[in-house]
């Protein structure tokens, strides 16, 4: 579907932007357009892939201005400039709502002025049932694509989004920490042994934004069933792995804004939302703008169904966690000493 088109990737200098650049760099697509705030991150991304279908925009995602002339000519978008970090934005909240919220709607906006086919917007299960300002703007970021695309109807630009979990040993995450506090000879500091994450592959995550750019309709929202783990678990895999099972390990206790298990779709998504076997899709909800049907109507099948958490999703046991994590490019860099050491 990507042939002779123009891709836009907003933010995604990220580990998860360069997958999600490399898989289309292998496509037949002719241009890939970067538009981000970071010149040095830009910088190094052109040394590093040397490509001439690659273009670099300066710009961001606040300035609707800067969207406009960089949207002009684009087929395709994949949304994922973010304030992402749970503790910068608890601090600086309206920092995420300017770029989170704001910044999307100005996304959306381009895309619709200048007729682009489709956007994927990225989201997390931190916006599923948020205590977090994070998780709370990314909550509002769903809210506003969904708003917009129930506006558009059939029109000529699709908006939809993913949501995933945890993505296995991105960068800042808890798989490079821990191989880093190994490597110095230091325990690894648990926060809560029985804490759930879903565990998801950077491959994973990557074919789930794949599969939203070829099958998303107006408004819909992807997410991909996941196993999860318990941070325990997770550290006991990856000791064994490492060949170092009495490795010490020391508990912190849990962090300001973290929860105990994460959340991929709410009870009330879980209603509505159609099992396609590795995927949920979660179509908008297209009660019209009748505030009587909202308010008054109920919805019987809401009070039948449960949420899909990482407690209650497939749990992984150490023998299957070390599996997984085997598979892993970082971990296999940290076993040949490149990784846990550096
Ligand atoms: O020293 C640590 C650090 C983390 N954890 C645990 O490991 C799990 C994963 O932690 P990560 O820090 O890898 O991921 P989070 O779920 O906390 O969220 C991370 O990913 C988010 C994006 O979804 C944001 O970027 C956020 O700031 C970032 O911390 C959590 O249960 C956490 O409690 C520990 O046990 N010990």
């Amino acid at each position: 579907m990507f042939h002779d088109s123009c891709l836009m990737v907003t933010g995604g200098t990220g580990s998860f932007g360069d997958a999600v650049l490399r898989r289309f760099l292998a496509s037949s697509i002719r241009e890939i357009r970067v538009f981000s705030r970071d010149e040095k991150k830009q910088d190094d991304m052109r040394k590093r892939y040397a490509s001439d279908k690659l273009k670099f925009y300066l710009g961001d995602v606040r300035d609707p201005q800067s969207l406009i002339a960089a949207t002009r000519g684009v087929d395709y978008i994949f949304h994922a400039a973010a304030l992402k970090q749970v503790p910068s934005c608890e601090f600086h909240p309206m920092e995420a709502v300017k770029t989170n919220v704001l910044g999307t709607e100005n996304v959306l906006e381009a895309a619709i002025a200048n007729g682009v086919k489709r956007v994927v917007c990225l989201s997390t299960d931190k916006a599923v049932y948020p205590i977090n300002a994070m998780g709370i703007s990314k909550a509002l970021m769903e809210k506003v694509m969904v708003a917009k695309s129930r506006e558009l109807g059939g029109g000529q630009t699709i908006l939809c989004g993913t949501r995933y979990g945890n993505v296995m040993a991105s960068r800042g995450s808890v798989i490079p920490l821990f191989a880093q506090q190994i490597g110095m000879g230091r325990p690894i500091t648990i926060t809560d042994p029985e804490m759930t994450r879903f565990m998801m592959t950077l491959d994973d995550a990557v074919e789930l934004v794949m599969y939203a750019f070829t099958n998303g309709q107006n408004g819909d929202i992807f997410v991909q069933k996941a196993p999860a783990a318990t941070i325990s678990t997770l550290a006991a895999s990856m000791l064994q792995l490492l060949g170092l099972p009495d490795h010490p390990i020391e508990v912190i206790g849990t962090r300001h804004g973290e929860k105990l298990f994460e959340t991929l779709l709410s009870r009330e998504e879980m209603a509505s939302a159609l099992d396609l076997g590795g995927y949920y899709r979660i179509p908008p909800d297209l009660r019209d703008l009748n505030y009587a049907k909202y308010v008054e109507l109920g919805e019987a099948r809401i009070n039948q169904v449960t949420e899909y958490n990482s407690h209650n999703t497939h749990r992984l046991d150490v023998a299957q966690m070390t599996d997984l994590l085997r598979r892993l490019d970082y971990m296999q860099e940290s076993m040949a000493g490149g990784g846990a050491n550096s």
